[in-house]
């Protein structure tokens, strides 16, 4: 089977059937490798079946997951491959921090040394000894992330690992994954809330009831969306056509009467309004909700409150879908000689 160069995770076509569910229809993505990509989806949008899949856990009705170009299981070192945290941590709330990662240490044959370091690397190194029964909810996601950290993988893969960290744990969790992406390690996260992500990840994936809507960089994605200034100004309709004759078209006459008006400043803006003698009563910048963008585009998964369609809360001409909104892009599409996974 031909995978994606540069592919540390790829999934081709997976689709994985529950009896009348189908929690993952057709869904292929690409994780390139040195990255932090994020794969966000509402809950019930076929995260964790994809992770499962991705790691030879749950077999897929059809499609096939792979981890450097080849299924999981066939991986020589798993545990030097691939550090994932798929599910809460179980651990027996008399045993110590360090004790409870021993047990795996051996398991996966590196040393018992490993234990200490792992935990030293996650913050947990002065309660190593400490029953891990005592540990607040962020020790213990800091716990799981020392387990996957045992084989030193180059691919980290999270299920909701911001799951009930505060904010400094979450701005941890940042440092740490950057850290460790920088290092020519891939990790791959999965979450349900874009906000908790956005400043860690550098692609995203997003699904929506088991479907793809977007993969690519977060920057791509921000800037599908640009940022734009809202003038209010005496005569906005003599504006609008002031900047149109200066090459700036995307302007929007807002419902409150001002003029929203991207891919220029404010600066610009003043001196054509001056220039066309159109007083200015003021500007504000507007940056653009990434998560309003993210629940637009995964809308429809159930049939629960309407969400804002309108990442800016007005009305949405002129704003396009962003690259990669829809069926996933043909580089993507299983190589020719593919098999639909069948083997
Ligand atoms: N073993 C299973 N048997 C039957 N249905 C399942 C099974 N595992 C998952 N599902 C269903 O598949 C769908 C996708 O579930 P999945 O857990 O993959 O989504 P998720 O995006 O990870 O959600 P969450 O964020 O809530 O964990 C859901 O409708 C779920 O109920």
């Amino acid at each position: 089977m031909t995978s994606y160069p540069g592919a540390a995770l790829e999934a081709q076509a997976l689709t994985k059937q529950f009896g009348t569910v189908r929690a993952v229809s057709d869904l292929s993505f690409v994780v390139p490798r040195g990255t932090v990509t994020g794969f966000l989806g509402p809950n019930g949008s076929g995260k964790s079946t994809t992770l499962r899949m991705l790691l030879g856990l749950v077999a897929p009705t059809s499609g096939v997951g792979l981890v450097n170009g080849a299924p999981f299981r066939t991986t020589e070192h798993p545990a030097r491959t691939v550090g994932a945290v798929l599910d809460s941590l179980s651990v027996h709330p008399k045993r110590s921090a360090a004790h409870h990662l021993k047990i795996y240490t051996a398991a996966i044959g590196v040393p018992d040394s490993r234990a200490l370091d792992v935990l030293r690397l996650v913050g947990l190194g002065d309660v190593a000894d400490r029953a891990a029964g005592g540990f607040s909810l962020g020790m213990r996601q800091r716990l799981t992330l020392a387990t996957a950290l045992l084989g030193d993988p180059e691919i980290l893969v999270l299920d909701e690992p911001a799951n009930g960290l505060d904010p400094e744990g979450i701005a941890w969790l940042r440092d740490f994954l950057k850290a460790y992406a920088a290092s020519g390690r891939t990790v791959l996260i999965s979450s349900h809330i874009l906000r908790e992500i956005e400043q860690t990840v550098d692609n995203l994936v997003i699904v929506s009831a088991g479907s793809l809507k977007y993969q690519g960089s977060i920057a791509q994605l921000r800037s599908t969306r640009p940022s734009r200034v809202l003038v209010a100004a005496s005569d906005p309709a003599k504006l609008a056509l002031a900047l149109a004759s200066n090459g700036f078209n995307d302007s929007q006459l807002l419902p409150d009467g001002r003029i929203g008006v991207a891919g220029t400043d404010a600066a610009t803006i003043a001196r054509i309004a001056a220039d066309a003698q159109v007083t200015i009563f003021g500007t504000t910048s507007e940056h653009v909700d990434l998560e309003q963008v993210f629940l637009s585009m995964t809308a429809g998964q159930y049939n629960a409150a309407p969400v804002q369609q309108n990442p800016y809360g007005g009305p949405q001409q002129g704003y396009g879908p962003p690259p990669g909104y829809g069926p996933p892009p043909q580089s993507y599409a299983p190589p020719q000689n593919w098999n639909g996974g069948q083997r």
